[in-house]
């Protein structure tokens, strides 16, 4: 058995499985919000732990997502102290999913003391960014002291929704060109080349990109001047906002898109202007990305926003038959979760996949762990 522990901001969501096939799994939101019951990820976890009897369940490994890997995790590792310890300094680079990650990890150890815990990274993925996407045009002698560089996250989600989209297409990963748009509480794009991400909206932290519920995405990097100079914020005051007040709910007070959309309905101003600007940034990367891999096979959406908001898919993709790309109504509509939702014979497929970041991480451990890639780990630590 695996379990699977996704430590969020202000969820955890965890799975168990036996083998591939989900024994148990469920959520924990809103950690620590305003009256919410679970006051923090310690009490989350201690619940989940107890619910599932974790303690003395028959376990393999346990496997645990993590935000930011920084320059060094490009693949699934052990977790030991040494690794600990460099999740802790990538903070600053992730102050909203590290710590949580960290939690979920030292408390899950001090659990299960007995099994391997193994760190699977959100920016593993995107390690494949050609240098022209990774670097920003800044001080080259500052950039290397400080690690800045573009790292990209949902990679764990964007490699699995790939695969899958693969599948439904049944042509191989590597023949195909796609973007995928991971729309959740965070959100990013990616531009897949045969498998690899060739370009992502993310840059140095989670914060870059598109529009989120309560982060900026893009924004110009001055109007953090305006705000110490003319407003006297902090740096600390200015990181908080752009992470926590900004996005959906600096546009219009709401971060949950479900709202944002009943408001539109009703006519409320602030939320449709959030709505399309949340929309126009998608349409913007969608063709970035479409001139950044030439020929484009595949449109896909997924996570909480781009699974279930028809809305947003419409609104981001109209007007771009000239493009190849189109949605079909119906389709777009209603129908399985996984669906192709882009009319018969238009040149690029739209598609609705949901990603499975769980999943994922249990089939990577189950392949680091497999035999003939232990004796690997073995020989590569002994040489090391
Ligand atoms: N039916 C829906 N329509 C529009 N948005 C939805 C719907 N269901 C969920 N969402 C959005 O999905 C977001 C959460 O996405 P999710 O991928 O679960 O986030 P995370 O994993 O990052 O916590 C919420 O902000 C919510 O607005
Ligand atoms: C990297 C990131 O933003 O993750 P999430 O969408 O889970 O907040
Ligand atoms: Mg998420």
């Amino acid at each position: 058995m695996i379990f699977v522990l996704n430590c969020g901001s202000s969820s955890v969501k965890y799975r168990l499985f036996d083998g591939s096939s989900p024994l148990a799994s469920g959520k924990v939101e809103r950690i620590g919000e305003a009256g919410s019951p679970i006051a923090d990820h310690e009490a989350a976890l201690e619940q989940i732990a107890r619910d599932l009897r974790l303690a003395s369940l028959p376990l393999e490994a346990v496997g645990h997502r993590v935000v930011h890997g920084g320059a060094r995790f490009r693949t699934p590792t052990v977790i030991d102290s040494d690794v600990i310890d460099e999740i802790r300094a990538l903070i600053p680079l992730a102050p909203l999913h590290n710590p949580a990650n960290l939690e979920g990890i030292e408390l899950a150890r001090r659990l299960r003391p007995d099994v391997p815990h193994v760190a699977v990274f959100d920016t593993s993925f995107h390690a494949t960014l050609p240098a022209a996407a990774a670097t920003y045009a800044f001080d080259r002698g500052l950039a290397a002291r400080y690690g800045i560089r573009r790292y990209g996250f949902h990679g764990i989600s964007f490699s699995y929704v790939a695969r899958r989209t693969a599948t439904l297409l049944d042509r191989p990963v590597d023949e195909l060109n796609m973007i995928v748009l991971h729309l959740g509480n965070g959100a990013s794009a990616a531009a897949i080349q045969g498998g690899r991400s060739v370009e992502t909206s993310m840059g140095l932290t989670p914060l870059e990109g598109l529009v989120m519920g309560t982060r900026t995405g893009d924004i110009d990097p001055a109007v953090a001047f305006v705000l110490a100079r003319q407003g006297g914020l902090s740096v600390d005051d200015i990181d908080a906002l752009y992470q926590h007040e900004c996005g959906l709910r600096g546009l219009c007070g709401d971060n949950d898109m479900r709202t944002v959309i009943q408001r539109v309905s009703a006519g409320d101003p602030h939320a449709q202007l959030a709505l399309d600007v949340y929309c126009h940034r998608i349409r913007k990367y969608v063709g970035a990305y479409h001139a950044v891999l030439g020929r484009l096979d595949a449109i896909v959406f997924t996570a909480g926003i781009g699974e279930n908001s028809a809305d947003v898919r419409a609104q981001s993709l109209s007007g771009l038959l000239p493009m190849g790309i189109a949605v079909d109504p119906a389709r777009n509509a209603a129908g399985r979760p996984e669906r192709v939702i882009s009319p018969d014979g238009t040149p690029v497929t739209a598609y609705v996949v949901p990603t499975d970041e769980e999943r994922a991480i249990a089939e990577e451990i189950t392949t680091l762990l497999a035999p003939s890639a232990r004796r690997q780990v073995v020989s590569s630590t002994e040489k090391a």
